[in-house]
């Protein structure tokens, strides 16, 4: 039975669903790296929020662990390079608490509009400042968006019906999603220059960091209010003080901060500044939606393979991944077939896929693929690592579909191209559940690819199976299944036994001397 650690407060439901669904679960939060590294190997998933950091070391002593589920968007707590090239799947919930930041960007905004927590402040501390406190309108201002993903769609959703005008600056939107958005994309120049109020919503990366920093906040227009739900870093947080200072900045809302928790700020007590601790996806909506979604997601890779909204591999439904199961046994057979036949030679792999392999999805056929091949050189690669394995190797990777049928109503083929030209495996699915080797190196052969086996390269010749089933009846090695396929009669022939006890070197080296064998080689799968 899998195991989930969740390490974050999450809504309850999330142990309700791991439980459900047969799934072990410990709920124990707030424990140091230290505490969470001397735990963590015994867990199959690890379910966060922000507080828990998926840090490399963590990694490292997670033994077990297969899929880390954020409830949440940002994934800036998890080392996702050290996740992946450990065969780890990291999955977020994008949209369940979307909704409820896109309000809390809107409530801030109006809290700046009408400084709010300053007046809440004075009239309990029974002063009635009826006259201090002079607001401006939204109606008819211009909110400057600066990142229009799936929370600053939502932000301008609002603000236009708002009756606020929306200028977007996101260097992914198209003109065809603005004009359906109802906003106008521009540069960040025009933003800057034209925005009343400035909400961010992108994440935090190097084009974005200190996307507001002391140049761009002076390019803003004088009065400017400026709200930050996404992530600490977008803004300068020395400068926006010098702007609220200054007065330049009439306002700034922060959400989020560059580091947190935020017990202490230049910016705090600041005329103009309102904070929140990180509350943009706190609602009771967002909490269950997010709980629900990492459980489900998490439990589905978990039971049954199916991948929803990872970070680093492919998307497979829990539909998709019965009917994939075996494209992708298969096609991990076929990785593992070229990748111990040809090795380091291999520069390239082209993935083709016909018949009714090519009504699915490829991706994941692909990652079987390359795990196979990969995992010539390490034990521990999976379809998360092998993508990035390869490309550290360079490889270079063709996928192809074809709408035909050929000899088989459905096949997966991988040719890899080496020094001495491109050389391809193929293979079928029979009764649509069992993998089969069907041609190798151009030589029709029909073999089931597994456990200890040979492939012995010989000229066809009478005489020789009798010779080679000698030599490993005298050295013990008892032949399970036999494959034979030849380019012609008297020419090549290929051999492929499957072998109840591994082929040593020496055994190798013996059957390498018989005569007419042109190379002998042991595989396993
Ligand atoms: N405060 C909170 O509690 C809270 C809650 C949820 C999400 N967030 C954060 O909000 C942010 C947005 O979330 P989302 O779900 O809308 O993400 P998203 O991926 O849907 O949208 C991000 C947008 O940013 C755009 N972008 C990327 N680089 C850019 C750049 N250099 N300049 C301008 N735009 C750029 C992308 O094209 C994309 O449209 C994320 O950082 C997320 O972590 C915070
Ligand atoms: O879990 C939270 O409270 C914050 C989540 C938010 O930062 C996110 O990126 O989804």
């Amino acid at each position: 039975m899998p195991k989930v650690l969740i390490s974050d407060k999450m809504d309850p439901l999330a142990a309700q669903i791991f439980r459900n669904r047969g799934i072990e679960v410990d709920e124990i939060t707030g424990k140091t790296k230290d505490e969470l590294i001397a735990m963590i190997g015994k867990y199959d998933g690890l379910a966060i929020r922000s507080a828990t950091k998926v840090t490399k070391d963590v990694l490292a002593a997670a033994t077990n662990l297969k899929v880390v589920g954020r409830a949440g968007i940002g994934v800036d707590n998890v080392d996702i390079p050290a996740a992946s090239a450990k065969g780890v799947v990291v999955m977020n919930t994008p949209f369940g608490n979307s909704i409820t930041t896109a309000e809390h960007a809107i409530a801030l905004m109006f809290a700046l509009a009408r400084d709010l927590p300053e007046a809440d402040k004075s009239t309990q501390a029974g002063k009635w400042e009826k006259n201090r406190f002079m607001g401006v309108e939204v109606t008819n201002k211009t909110l400057g968006l600066i990142g229009a993903g799936n929370i600053g769609s939502i932000v301008a959703d609002r603000a236009i019906g708002l009756k606020m005008k929306v200028a977007a600056y996101d260097p992914f939107l198209t003109p065809e999603r603005a004009v359906e958005m109802g906003v106008e994309k521009v540069t960040l120049e025009e933003l800057l220059a034209r925005a009343d109020f400035i909400t961010l919503h992108t994440p935090l990366t190097d084009s974005t960091r200190n996307i507001l920093s002391k140049e761009n906040l002076a390019k803003t227009k004088k009065g400017v209010r400026i709200v930050n739900c996404a992530r600490g870093g977008l803004i300068d947080e020395a400068a926006l003080k010098e702007a609220l200072d200054s007065g330049h900045v009439a306002g700034a809302a922060l959400d989020v901060f560059v580091t947190e928790p935020a017990t202490e700020s230049p910016l705090f007590g600041t005329p103009g500044f309102i904070s929140t601790p990180h509350l943009g996806a706190s609602t009771n909506e967002a909490q269950v939606n997010v709980a629900i979604q990492v459980a489900e997601q998490m439990a589905d890779f978990l039971l049954s393979g199916g991948v929803t909204n990872a970070l680093n591999m492919p998307s497979l439904s829990a539909d998709e991944a019965p009917k994939l199961k075996p494209y992708m046994a298969l096609a991990e057979h076929l990785g593992g077939l070229v990748g111990q036949l040809e090795g380091d030679a291999i520069k390239g792999v082209a993935i083709e896929v016909e018949g009714a392999a090519a009504e699915l999805n490829q991706k994941p056929i692909t990652g079987a693929v390359l795990a196979g091949l990969m995992r010539v050189y390490s034990d521990t690669v999976n379809m998360v690592n092998a993508p990035f394995l390869a490309k550290e190797r360079g490889l270079d990777l063709r996928e192809v579909r074809h709408d035909r049928e050929g000899d088989y109503s459905t096949l997966v083929r991988v040719t890899v191209t080496t020094p001495e030209g491109a050389k391809s495996v193929a293979g079928t699915l029979f009764a649509n559940a069992e993998p089969r080797l069907v041609e190798i190196f151009g030589v029709k052969v029909e073999a089931d690819l597994t456990g200890e086996m040979l492939y012995i390269v010989n000229v066809d010749a009478p005489g020789f199976i009798g010779r080679l089933g000698s030599t490993l009846g005298e050295a013990g090695v008892n032949i399970g299944t036999f494959h034979l396929g030849r380019r012609s009669a008297g020419g090549e022939a290929v051999l492929l036994l499957s072998v109840d006890t591994p082929v040593d070197d020496a055994l190798k080296a013996k059957i390498a001397q018989l005569p007419g064998v042109k190379s002998a080689k042991a595989l396993r799968f």
